[in-house]
């Protein structure tokens, strides 16, 4: 293929830069909740290891995927079929950036996080990417290398606590699939035509789909009050600044639940949509629901962590 010459923009875009903050924000989210005594050098560490990681692995994905991501319309204009960016550059760009990064979080985090770092490039590369061709569980294996960053955050404390990283690992798991569904109902086609066995290319309704993503937006809503009921049992064993924490503890368990409650009711329109909406509408409208809920619902478990 003849290459035209790459731009910022180009090298940015191998980076898969939204998707790529926002996984870096739940790491630090599993940083703050983990209560660090707070360590300049050390956070700007796992911050630079961790973003080095997220686009390492964006640009070994689209290494591997250039075939598929040419044949489809959401993708045909990325770097490397747009035919700015040759594959032998994007693997070297992406094996580069993601052995930095974990000798980073090895050098100056710690172990733990650079194994959390690890087994999400291994997940994400060795295990989603490949299942993507031939799986029917493909969005399942991808969202437990999603649902690994905030353990390397949270790997990055010592002593943090554990019941919460898991509680972390649970709300990234269980919204990626309501996240996933209505994107692969919306780009169903485009699925088909490079032959991925996913769900929304097997479901010819749409019903399944819902289902599933209803189910595990109850399951994320759920998640999501998890730390309240955390909180609440830790502010038992502690005695000491009642008033205050209780307080807190009752303003997040709130926000959790009006959250729950709006991300639940995408969901339901997406399996029933209302008159005037059809199941195309009803899904975008639950991806963009899913894309402000996780930042809402992360910054409200660090203000609890922080001031609880
Ligand atoms: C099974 C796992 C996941 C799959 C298959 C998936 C797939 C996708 C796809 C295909 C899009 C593009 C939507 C469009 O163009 O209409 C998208 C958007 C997005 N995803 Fe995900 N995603 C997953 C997990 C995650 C995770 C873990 C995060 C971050 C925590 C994330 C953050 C985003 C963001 C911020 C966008 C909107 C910006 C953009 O299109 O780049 N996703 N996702
Ligand atoms: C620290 C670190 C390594 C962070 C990375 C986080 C990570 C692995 C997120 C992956 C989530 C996921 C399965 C996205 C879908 O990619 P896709 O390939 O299906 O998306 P596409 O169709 O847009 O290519």
């Amino acid at each position: 293929m003849r290459h035209t010459r790459a731009g910022f923009a180009d090298y940015l875009e191998l980076t898969k830069p939204r998707l790529s903050s926002l996984s870096v924000l739940t790491t630090v989210v599993g940083y703050f909740a983990a209560r660090p005594v707070f360590d300049g050098a050390l956070f700007f560490a796992l911050l630079a290891g961790t973003a080095a990681c997220a686009a390492g692995v964006a640009a070994l994905n689209q290494w591997m995927e250039a075939d598929t991501d040419a044949l489809m319309r959401r993708t045909a204009a990325r770097p490397i079929p747009g035919g700015k960016i040759a594959t032998g550059t994007a693997f070297v760009i992406g094996w580069a950036l993601c052995a930095a990064g974990l000798a980073l979080l090895f050098a100056r985090v710690t172990g733990g996080a650079a194994f959390f770092a690890l087994a999400t490039i291994v997940a994400y590369l060795a295990l989603y990417t490949p299942a993507k061709r031939r799986s029917r569980f493909s969005t399942e294996i991808g969202a437990v290398a999603g649902a690994f960053p905030p353990l390397i955050g949270w790997a990055a404390v010592p002593g943090g606590d554990a019941a919460l990283a898991w509680v972390l690992f649970a709300i990234l798991f269980f919204w990626q699939i309501p996240h996933f569904m209505a994107i692969a109902w919306t780009h169903r086609r485009d699925y088909e035509a490079v032959n991925f066995p996913m769900l929304a290319v097997r479901d010819t309704t749409g019903g399944r789909v819902a289902a599933w993503s209803l189910a595990c937006t109850f399951a994320v809503a759920a998640a999501g009050l998890a730390p309240a009921w955390l909180a609440l049992a830790g502010h038992e064993n502690a005695r000491g600044h009642a008033g205050t924490s209780l307080a807190i503890i009752a303003a997040y368990a709130i926000v959790a639940l009006a959250l729950g409650a709006w991300f639940t009711k995408r969901a339901l329109a997406f399996r029933r949509p209302p008159a005037g909406q059809t199941r195309e509408t009803a899904a975008r409208r639950l991806f963009f629901a899913s894309i402000a809920w996780l930042p809402l619902q992360l910054a409200a478990l660090v203000v609890l962590r922080l001031l609880a």
